[in-house]
C-alpha cells in the first residue's frame, strides 16, 4: 500500500520506483556535498530536483550518471515494471553489477563505469553547458548518439560495416528515429545546418532529442530551461510532457526556473546543503515553511515564524518575514 502525504495524496513514486537513491553520501576532502540523501524517482514521472545554489543537485546528478563515485550510498535502478525490493537485496549481496529478473534487469549503478551507465542501464544526460557537436550537422548529432546501436548490430566487425544487412536494417531505423525526433521537436527544417548555428532555444531541444534518440530509461536534464526566452520555455514544456505521456520516459530534472518546476513535474525533491529539506508534489512543497526558508535565505531562529505564518494561510507574510530577516531570493 502506497504511503499518504500529509495532504492526502498517495507517494506514487514510491510504488514500483524506476531508480532509487539511498543514503547516498558524497564527500570532496573535507567538504560533505551530499549528506546520506535517500530518494526515489517514480517510472513515468517527472521528478525535480531544486535547491538554492551550491546545494548538491549536480552533484547527484553526476554519482547518478557515474561521473563520480560515491563516497557512501546504494543507487538502484530497475529497468522493468515490477522488479522486487528483495531482487534489489540479492543483486546488494551478490557483489555484482547487475542482474536480469523475469521482469527486466536490476542494476547498481554505484558500481557502474559511466559508459555502462549509459549503454546498459540506459541513464541519458543533459549538461548544463550545451555538449553539441556544433560542426556536424543538426542530423548528424542524432546519429552518432545512436552509434553503440549501430555497433552492435554491425557485429564490431568491417564486414558488418560495408555488407551485413542487418547493419543496413539498422542504419535505416536509426536514421528513421532521427527524423522522427527532429519532427518532434520542430528542427526538421533546420536538419543539414551545423547544430553550432541553431539558436539557444533549438540547441537545448536537440540535446534532449539527442538523448532520447538512445531510448533511455531515466533522461537526466541539467537545467534545460537555463538561459530559454519564455516562448521557449513554454515549448520545453510542452516536449517534456510529450515525452512522459508518449513514451513514459522517467525524467530527472534539475531546475531552477520555478515556473517550469511547478508547471511540468509529478514529485519535487528538495536539497540545501547537500540534505533533504522536502521531498512531495509541487503544491505540498511550494508550501513547505523549510523551503522557502531555504531559498529566501531565512536564519534559522526565524523558520518558526515563517512556518507560524504559513499555518496562518499566511503565504505572502511568511515571504515577507523571510526578507526582513536579511534574506534574498535565490
Ligand atoms: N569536484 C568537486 N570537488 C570539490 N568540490 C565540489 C566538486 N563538485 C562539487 N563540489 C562542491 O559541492 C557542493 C555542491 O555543488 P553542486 O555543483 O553539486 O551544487 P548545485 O546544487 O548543483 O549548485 P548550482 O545550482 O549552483 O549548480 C559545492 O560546495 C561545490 O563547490
Amino acid at each position: 500500500m502506497t504511503p499518504a502525504l500529509a495532504s492526502g495524496e498517495p507517494r506514487r513514486w514510491l510504488d514500483d520506483p524506476v531508480l532509487t537513491v539511498e543514503h547516498l553520501t558524497m564527500r570532496f576532502g573535507g567538504l560533505t556535498a551530499i549528506n546520506d540523501l535517500s530518494f526515489s524517482v517514480g517510472r513515468g514521472d517527472i521528478t525535480a530536483l531544486i535547491g538554492p545554489n551550491g546545494a548538491g543537485k549536480t552533484t547527484v546528478f553526476n554519482c547518478v550518471t557515474g561521473f563520480y563515485k560515491p563516497t557512501e550510498g546504494r543507487i538502484s535502478l530497475r529497468r522493468g515494471r515490477g522488479i522486487t525490493d528483495e531482487a534489489v537485496a540479492e543483486l546488494t549481496r551478490s557483489g555484482a553489477q547487475s542482474r536480469k529478473t523475469p521482469q527486466g534487469e536490476v542494476f547498481l549503478l554505484e558500481r557502474m563505469s559511466d559508459f555502462r551507465i549509459t549503454r546498459t542501464a540506459g541513464v541519458a544526460r543533459t549538461f548544463q553547458n550545451i555538449r553539441l557537436f556544433g560542426g556536424m550537422t543538426v542530423f548528424e548529432n542524432l546519429l552518432v548518439a545512436q552509434h553503440n546501436k549501430l555497433m552492435r548490430a554491425s557485429g564490431f566487425t568491417i564486414a558488418g560495416l560495408i555488407g551485413l544487412p542487418g547493419y543496413r536494417r539498422a542504419r535505416e531505423a536509426a536514421r528513421d528515429v532521427a527524423v522522427d525526433w527532429l519532427k518532434r521537436t520542430a528542427l526538421i527544417h533546420r536538419a543539414d545546418d551545423p547544430a553550432a548555428d541553431l539558436s539557444y532555444g533549438d540547441q537545448r531541444r536537440l540535446e534532449i532529442a539527442r538523448a532520447m534518440c538512445t531510448d533511455p530509461s531515466v533522461l537526466c536534464l541539467d537545467e534545460p530551461a537555463a538561459g530559454l526566452n519564455p516562448r521557449e520555455s513554454a515549448e520545453l514544456n510542452a516536449l517534456l510532457r510529450s515525452i512522459r505521456t508518449e513514451f513514459g520516459t522517467s525524467i530527472l530534472l534539475i531546475e531552477h526556473d520555478m515556473g517550469v518546476v511547478m508547471e511540468i513535474s509529478d514529485h519535487i525533491v528538495v536539497l540545501d546543503y547537500g540534505k533533504k529539506i522536502s521531498d512531495g508534489t509541487a503544491s505540498e512543497v511550494r508550501n513547505d515553511p523549510k523551503v522557502i526558508a531555504a531559498y529566501l535565505g531565512v536564519d534559522d531562529e526565524e523558520v518558526e515564524a515563517v512556518e507560524e505564518k504559513l499555518e496562518r494561510g499566511d503565504v505572502d507574510g511568511a515571504v515577507q518575514s523571510a526578507h526582513v530577516s536579511g534574506g534574498t531570493p535565490a
